[in-house]
């Protein structure tokens, strides 16, 4: 097999639109040598099993689902978590799974959205935020009631502080709510807090864990809750399409991404903080701290064009869209150095050029055909 394709740079090198655009690895690619052929469906495909396995392990869950996609797997876990509507989702407002999962909750679990704005701007308080906005399963009629909470960490790269995560969880427990965590970049908050996997899926029902993100598995999500969730959850994956034949080819590259790259998660926060730095430096407003693998420039308040971002951006051989700038483990040191350059310049521009616009762009804004 030509491997040449697989040379030592990805060509993610320069990408800092999102953490999904890295590359299956050469190792990767030569362990589908090894990967067994069964039907999934059928939960005959020895690598998927151990890939659900492994996973569940490192939560400290009893089963785990392989999902073509964190969509599928936040989705699916919500609906299992939900019985008899009318019901509730409580999520932050800017939660992946109701800004960019196309409504799935509405439609796959017929359940009404309560997207709330956290008073601290940074995550969910059970004080502030929850019980607020909470609606009781009481008999009253003209509600629906809040039957699941969906919290996500990190969120915009943010870290779901720990102690939150322990409050939030036992008021679902004494209620009668369900706790769902889109762990998409769970690896992250662990890496970065020291605090394993498994004590922060402790807290939870179901959690939806991406391989194919921050870790750089080409394709899925591992679902991890009880047996009994996981296999009503499978259910669910069948009906929405989900089944997967001989998923052992995708298994075993998902295993080499975890044994691979959980290690270098950390370097891809330290790329992020230098950079978090250099915008306080150079008084470049951020939306958020940056606390992992993200740092968010607000281009508002920096009176940045994102067309001019796009065009500095092109300029310098980056690939970004917006005011997030993505690190991960694939980001090369001559993107890296040229990222920074891009960002004071654009800065300097602005100061001369202020935009006052509202204009947005999308994902594919600075692919040049
Ligand atoms: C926080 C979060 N959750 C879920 C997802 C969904 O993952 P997928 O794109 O595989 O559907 C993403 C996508 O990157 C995400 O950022
Ligand atoms: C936008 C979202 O779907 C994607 N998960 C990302 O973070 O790039």
């Amino acid at each position: 097999m030509d491997f040449s394709n697989f040379s030592e740079q990805s060509p993610a090198h320069n990408d800092y639109r999102s953490d999904t655009f890295t590359t299956p690895s050469l190792s990767m690619v030569q362990a589908l040598a090894k990967a067994t052929l069964g039907d999934a469906v059928y939960n005959e495909d020895k690598s998927t099993i151990e890939l659900e396995n492994k996973v569940a392990g490192l939560a400290g869950k009893e089963a785990g689902l392989y999902c073509v996609s964190g969509t599928l797997s936040n989705q699916i876990a919500l609906r299992t978590n939900l019985v008899q509507p009318p019901f509730s989702v409580l999520c932050d407002f800017r939660g992946h799974v109701y800004v960019h999962e196309a409504g799935g909750l509405s439609t796959l679990s017929q359940a009404m959205v309560q997207p709330i704005k956290p008073k601290n701007d940074r995550y969910l308080t059970l004080k502030d935020d929850i019980l607020p906005n909470f609606i009781p399963d009481d008999g009253e009629i003209h509600g629906a009631p809040t039957k699941v909470i969906s919290l996500e960490n990190t969120l915009h790269g943010m870290i779901f502080p720990i102690d939150e995560i322990k409050k939030i969880s036992k008021f679902c427990k004494a209620n009668d709510v369900k706790l769902h965590l889109d762990g998409a970049r769970l690896w992250n908050a662990s890496v970065e807090t020291g605090i394993s996997i498994k004590e922060y899926c402790s807290y939870f029902d179901s959690v939806s864990l991406c391989l194919s993100k921050t870790l750089g598995a080409p394709i899925g999500s591992v679902l991890v809750s009880d047996k009994k969730f996981i296999n009503k959850a499978n259910h669910f994956k069948k009906q929405n399409g989900g089944g997967i034949r001989q998923s052992g080819l995708l298994a075993v590259m998902a295993i080499a991404a975890i044994d691979e790259n959980l290690s270098k998660l950390k370097r891809t926060h330290e790329l992020a903080k230098e950079v978090g730095e250099l915008c306080k430096k150079h008084e470049i407003y951020l939306e958020h701290p940056v606390e992992t693998n993200f740092v968010f420039v607000d281009l508002k308040k920096n009176k940045i064009n994102p067309k001019t971002l796009v065009e500095f951006a092109n300029k310098y051989n980056i690939k970004a869209y917006s005011g997030r700038i993505a690190f991960h483990y694939q980001i090369s040191d001559e993107s890296f150095e040229a990222v920074k350059k891009l960002l004071v310049e654009l800065k300097e521009y602005a100061k001369k050029n202020p935009y006052e616009g509202d204009e947005q762009l999308t994902f594919y804004s600075n692919i040049e055909e």
